[in-house]
């Protein structure tokens, strides 16, 4: 099992579909997941349901997971404790990424209900996460001015 997280923006959903791809290995957006079982869109979810409702289908999804995938995970996948130890069996890739290069990526953006704000406000929850991920992580890859075909040859070279 190959978890990709990091924050909005550092390209998950991009590489894990890259990754399966270029290794035939089946891939999960968990996300898209949970929108096709809750039919509804994350955005609504949370403005309908709120969000501590979407954090549960996070962790019941992990809790199921059964098949070995690559999975892109939700940035957010990393605030709950449960979740973290979930993860802890399969390898856990941190896509790390600078504050300027998430900046540059989703300037514009409306999917992600939690970009949202000004930017102190984002940046706030940026800074207060990465403690996070570092600590969940068996890999770190730093993805600032990488294409994804970079990346996700870096990440199929460090599961081998
Ligand atoms: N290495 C990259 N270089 C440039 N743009 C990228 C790269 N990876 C992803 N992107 C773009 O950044 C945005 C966010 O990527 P996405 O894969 O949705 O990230 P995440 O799932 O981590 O939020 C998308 O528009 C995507 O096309
Ligand atoms: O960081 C977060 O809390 C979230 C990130 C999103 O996924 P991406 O990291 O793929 O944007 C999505 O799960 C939801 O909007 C919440
Ligand atoms: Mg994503």
């Amino acid at each position: 099992m190959i978890f990709l997280i990091g924050f909005m923006g550092s390209g998950k959903s991009t590489i894990a579909k890259m990754v399966s791809e270029k290794t035939n290995d089946p891939y999960i957006e968990m996300d898209q997941a949970i929108e096709e079982d809750e039919g509804m869109k994350i955005r609504d979810m949370f403005a309908l349901k709120g969000e501590e409702y979407f954090r549960d289908k996070e962790t019941e999804f992990l809790r199921n997971l059964k098949h070995d995938v690559v999975l892109s995970t939700g940035g957010g996948v990393i605030l709950r404790e449960e979740n973290r130890v979930l993860m802890e069996e399969g390898t856990v890739v941190y896509l790390k990424a600078e504050w300027a290069t998430i900046v540059e990526r989703l300037t514009g953006d409306t999917d992600r209900p939690l970009w949202k704000g000004d930017n102190t406000e984002k940046k706030k929850r940026f800074d207060e996460r990465l403690r996070l991920y570092e600590e969940a992580a068996d890999v770190v890859i730093n993805v600032d001015g990488k294409t994804p075909e970079e990346i996700s040859e870096e990440v199929i070279e460090c599961l081998k």
